[in-house]
């Protein structure tokens, strides 16, 4: 009887079930779409439901397409979208408001006023975060302040609230399990990433009941088990991380140093820092990296909220493409020498700029711009973005030479040849692409002891292609100031 590791992968786009074979191999996958929700400029929604049915439909489908039996499932990992927030009654599991996803800027007024009050340095000293809408706390302070009752309900210890693995988790063991691991913990702005502990201050601060959170445990840990009625089977839940911090162990950067890049909805770059946190004077984040047997690996981390959703926005938005991987082929036959500047700051620019209320444009229009140099700029921006976050790695004293890349984006070769002539250093992409779920394959599959140890895995990571710049440096310099001047632009903070 073959034996396998099934990782759930729940993206801010889809959702996906995902087999691995005790060696890391892809066995088999599925993939589900779920509906976005803007219902006002600036927020982003989904619905917690929706969520976890596109969970339990791609489990299912996978489990039952392999004819899966009981026992065949030796570990589970859930690795998710970070930040977005769900709170849920406590007995009946019901969200009490939609999940308020990463992207949402709607309390960045209310970051400004806590940044305007001299609470910024506090924040970033005890979560490595910086005070702006993307981390979960003053998201669940919204829903707390603007859904009736929820307040009086909460202090009541009748809600409870958690980032996708922990709504996901919960509703798989049954209500058994209201746990979180140390990743998503140190993304909610919540969380003290030294001392590794909810923070009182910053419950004060945010004014949050503590009753509300979850208990931390390591990233490869005894989560709970799947109840029958979900996937048929009592599977124990073994790895949970943050699908960043996941990538970063699916790409064994697990040496102080290596660097990840993941070309999601949005983009994010990962340099693992040992057993310090690094403090940026570049606006970048400390995070954890993971946490195995009580020992924490920190990151610092460049985030971009728009990269594979640019490419979206053409598909679905503008109509301007059926496919996202018709961006490729649209990109290639451009005029490459266009002059047109998009940036897609749809819901305001991430690091290293942090201006939530930034939004979009394109630049350099003429008579010859056609649909071609718009998907080639569109692909572009996501170059340049990475090299803004590079730039700021380098200020902190970083130096990159070489960077792993993964997610759905880098299906798209030219993209990886324009980043490595964009950057200026290797780009080198893995077997798989599926690094995020792979990342917590093996983190469930370590608790389980189907990978011995950090190196046993190290041992088994492959690389398939290396991407060399092809054009001069002075010539990426010019074309990445370009994109400098357009991004002074549309900012609204200096
Ligand atoms: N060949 C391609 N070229 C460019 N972008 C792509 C390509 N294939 C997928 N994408 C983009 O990648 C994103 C999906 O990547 P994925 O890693 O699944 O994201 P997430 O985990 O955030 O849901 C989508 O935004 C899609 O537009
Ligand atoms: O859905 P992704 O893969 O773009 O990742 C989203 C991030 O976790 C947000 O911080």
């Amino acid at each position: 009887m073959k034996e396998y590791i099934l990782a759930i992968d729940q993206g801010t786009t889809s959702s996906r079930a995902m087999l691995f074979d005790c060696l890391g191999n892809v066995v088999d996958s599925e993939q589900q779409e779920f509906p976005q929700y803007y219902p006002k400029d600036g927020w982003v929604e989904h619905t917690p439901e929706e969520l976890l049915a596109s969970v339990m439909s791609t489990c299912r489908k996978l489990m039952s397409k392999q004819n899966i039996q009981a026992g065949q499932i030796k570990s589970l990992g859930i690795t998710n979208q970070r930040e977005t927030t769900i709170v849920w009654d406590k007995t009946t599991g019901n969200p009490i408001y939609n999940a308020i996803v990463w992207q949402d800027r709607r309390t960045s007024q209310y970051c400004q006023e806590l940044s305007e009050h001299g609470h910024g340095n506090m924040v970033a000293e005890k979560t490595g975060l910086l005070l702006d809408p993307y981390f979960s706390a003053t998201k669940l302070k919204w829903i707390l302040d603007n859904v009736e009752g929820a307040r009086d309900k909460a202090q009541a210890g009748e809600l409870v609230f958690g980032t996708v693995d922990t709504f996901l988790l919960w509703h798989l063991t049954d209500g058994q399990s209201h746990f979180t691991d140390a990743t998503n913990a140190s993304r909610t702005m919540l969380f003290n990433i030294h001392e590794q502990c909810w923070d009182d201050e910053l419950l004060e601060l945010f004014n949050i009941p503590k009753s509300l959170l979850p208990v931390v445990l390591d990233s490869s840990a005894d989560f709970g088990v799947t109840s029958t009625q979900m996937l048929g089977f009592d599977i124990p839940i073994q790895g949970i991380a943050g699908d960043q911090h996941a990538a970063l162990f699916g790409q064994a950067c697990f040496e102080k140093g290596s660097v990840k890049s993941t070309y999601g909805t949005g983009c994010f770059v990962m340099v693992n820092t040992g057993d310090t946190v690094f403090t940026s004077t570049n606006k970048l984040l400390s995070t954890v990296a993971y946490r195995i047997d009580g020992e924490v690996t920190y990151a610092l981390e460049g985030s971009i909220f728009v990269a594979g959703a640019v490419i979206q926005w053409l598909r679905d938005g503008l109509e301007l493409i059926s496919n996202a991987s018709d961006s490729e082929r649209l990109a290639m036959e451009a005029n490459q020498d266009h002059g047109v500047t998009l940036i897609p700051a749809f819901t305001g620019l991430g690091a290293p700029f942090w201006d939530p209320d930034a939004r979009g444009a394109i630049l350099g229009l003429t008579r010859d711009t056609g649909i071609k140099e718009i998907v080639n700029a569109a692909l572009q921006s996501v170059c340049y973005q990475t090299k803004d976050l590079l730039t700021a790695m380098e200020k902190d004293g970083i130096e990159i030479c070489t960077i792993k890349v993964d997610g759905g984006m880098t299906n798209n070769e030219w993209l990886l040849q324009y980043l490595s002539d964009c950057l200026q250093v290797e780009v080198e992409q893995p077997k798989s692409a599926e690094t995020t779920a792979l990342g917590v394959a093996f983190l469930a599959g370590l608790k389980a002891g189907i990978f011995e140890s950090v190196t046993h895995i190290q041992s088994l990571w492959q690389s398939t292609a290396k991407f060399q710049p092809k054009i001069s440096n002075e010539l990426a310099s010019e074309h990445y100031q370009r994109w400098i001047n357009a991004i002074n632009r549309i900012r609204t903070t200096s």
